[in-house]
């Protein structure tokens, strides 16, 4: 029998209770058990809450926190809360998918194979909660309902020996299979799901790089697909921030936008996927590609990457510098003193980069300069915000891929911009959905990041940010969702005709009436 709700239920506002109980934890990761909790025992209030205090609650459910989850997941471990597909079930993915009960409802998959979390490595199994944490986002953000969403973590193995060493570890205990096998696992893995879920939109997360962009490559024509980190996502929510950072440096120092020289630090094909996708901001300011590609630099371990390097590695070519010839610059002080950008990005996982010289110099070559610590969580980042402000004397245009909080300087305050593709992949995922697209094309992704970065409002833009605020981001992906399918209709790639039909403001306010919302306490009583 279900036990009666008590009385004082009726007359006090349980969110408000479950908010306390949440802030009465220690940690972080005890916030994310609680909440982990609160969603088994009664996801439509979870979301409710959600809802209400996105901006406290996402940095919990998903980056910098989630970070903490995936790494100590084997033992923080409640309840099934989502598909783990394991290499031993090749030959019958499709009878293990199906037990997911969304089956033809499910529009949307996050799919990792937790071969590199955040900026954390492999973590096998541990990684599901990546997967959950960005659906979390889909339905908050986006307004995706609960029971069509699928997270998954593909359980190929790990090649961490502390995860196959430790006792309660929950993955399959053997070393990741050789690319051969993966490939055939991936084939059948995407074919199952098609069976199984015809409607699904895939969202590619955390694989190792080599495989994320195989497998881009390998499915996107066949299946509805993209990929969240540097190959799509990320690339266009840096390319977002960094058309309004440009603009903000320029008009400070009175000089073109076509006058930016962008810096990678970190030239891993995470480095080197966004320095691509940067490229647009030159093309789309009317030079060639040639010329863009003139405006990038890039630097790994051993320094500016040129291209009489012998050994230089494929990815990197790309980028090399033909126009240096002199003894090899190999540290970043010297490196900005060559080549003087006006934009230092950083996606290099190396933990305080970006140090104090390092900035200063940034801050005498330009009146704003362009700081992009871009590596997660927190504990990877290149430069901490407060440190950043401080040696620039708040000069800083900042974007990083964690969280910070905003920080006093001089009797001001400063809020940074959280270069984060939590901005862009739920509006994509929206657009994608309602416009029934078959494919996710690199226009759609392009027209994302331009709809995100012309979405700022006045107020915003008056308090010199470089996105929008978090706490609008259902309204931000209803924009970016009505971009994307515009280009999905360009393109022809559109399923949905009658969204054709409809002016701009009719399809921003269908794309609205589409977004899920719980039911409130009062409704559900
Ligand atoms: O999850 C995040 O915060 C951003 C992301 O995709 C990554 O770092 O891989
Ligand atoms: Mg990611």
């Amino acid at each position: 029998m279900t036990p009666r709700t008590p009385p004082y239920f009726f007359n006090t506002d349980h969110r408000q209770r479950c908010l306390e109980q949440l802030r009465s934890k220690a940690t972080g990761l005890e916030k994310y058990i609680y909440l982990n909790g609160l969603k088994g025992r009664d996801p439509n209030l979870f979301y409710e809450v959600l809802l209400a205090n996105m901006l406290e609650i996402i940095p919990i459910l998903y980056t910098p926190t989630v970070g903490d989850a995936c790494s100590n997941y084997s033992h923080i471990w409640r309840r099934p809360e989502g598909v783990y597909v394991t290499i031993e079930h090749k030959g019958n993915i499709s009878q293990v998918l199906r037990t997911w009960a969304a089956g033809p409802a499910a529009r949307i998959a996050v799919v990792t194979d937790g071969s590199r979390i955040l900026g954390l490595g492999d973590l096998g199994a541990n990684g599901l909660p990546i997967s959950i944490g960005k659906l979390d986002l889909y339905i908050a953000g986006a307004g995706i309902r609960p029971t069509t969403t699928v997270p998954i973590c593909l359980d190929l193995g790990t090649n961490t020996q502390k995860f196959l060493d430790d006792p309660l570890y929950l993955g399959v205990r053997r070393k990741r299979p050789a690319t051969a096998e993966m490939d055939e696992f991936m084939k059948e893995f995407m074919e199952a799901m098609r069976e199984v879920f015809p409607q699904l939109l895939v969202q590619f997360e955390d694989f190792s790089t080599d495989n994320a962009f195989r497998y881009l490559d390998m499915f996107r024509s066949q299946y509805k697909v993209f990929n969240d980190d540097h190959i799509n996502s990320t690339g266009a929510v840096v390319l977002s921030g960094f058309i309004n950072s440009a603009r903000l440096a320029s008009e400070a120092a009175g000089k073109a936008l076509t006058d930016h020289r962008i810096l990678f630090f970190g030239a891993g094909s995470a480095g080197i996927g966004v320095a691509k996708q940067l490229m647009s901001f030159f093309m789309l300011n009317g030079l060639s590609e040639e010329e863009a590609r003139q405006r990038i630099y890039t630097v790994d371990s051993k320094g500016l990457i040129t291209a009489d390097r012998k050994g230089l590695q494929e990815h990197k070519k790309y980028f090399a510098r033909t126009d240096y010839a002199g003894a090899p610059l190999t540290t970043l002080v010297e490196i900005i003193e060559h080549v003087k950008p006006t934009a230092l990005l950083g996606l290099s996982t190396i933990r305080n980069a970006f140090d104090e010289d390092v900035v200063r110099r940034m801050a005498s070559l330009n009146t704003r300069p362009i700081i992009f610590p871009l590596s997660n969580p927190v504990s990877l980042c290149e430069v901490d915000y407060e440190d950043a402000i401080r040696w620039t004397n708040g000069q800083v245009i900042f974007a990083s891929g964690s969280p910070y909080n905003a920080v006093e300087h001089n009797g001001k305050s400063y809020e940074p911009g959280q270069g984060n593709n939590m901005y862009i992949f739920p509006g994509i995922g929206l657009g994608t959905i309602l416009s029934k697209a078959k494919h996710v094309t690199d226009s759609m992704v392009e027209q994302a990041a331009i709809a995100l970065a012309n979405s700022l409002t006045p107020e915003e833009k008056e308090a010199d940010l470089v996105y929008p605020r978090l706490a609008r981001i259902r309204d931000l992906s209803a924009q970016i969702a009505s971009a994307v399918i515009r280009a999905a209709q360009l393109e022809n790639v559109d399923q949905n005709n009658l969204l054709r039909s409809l002016s701009d403001d009719a399809l921003l306010d269908y794309i609205k009436a589409k977004q899920w919302e719980p039911a409130t306490g009062q409704a559900r009583l």
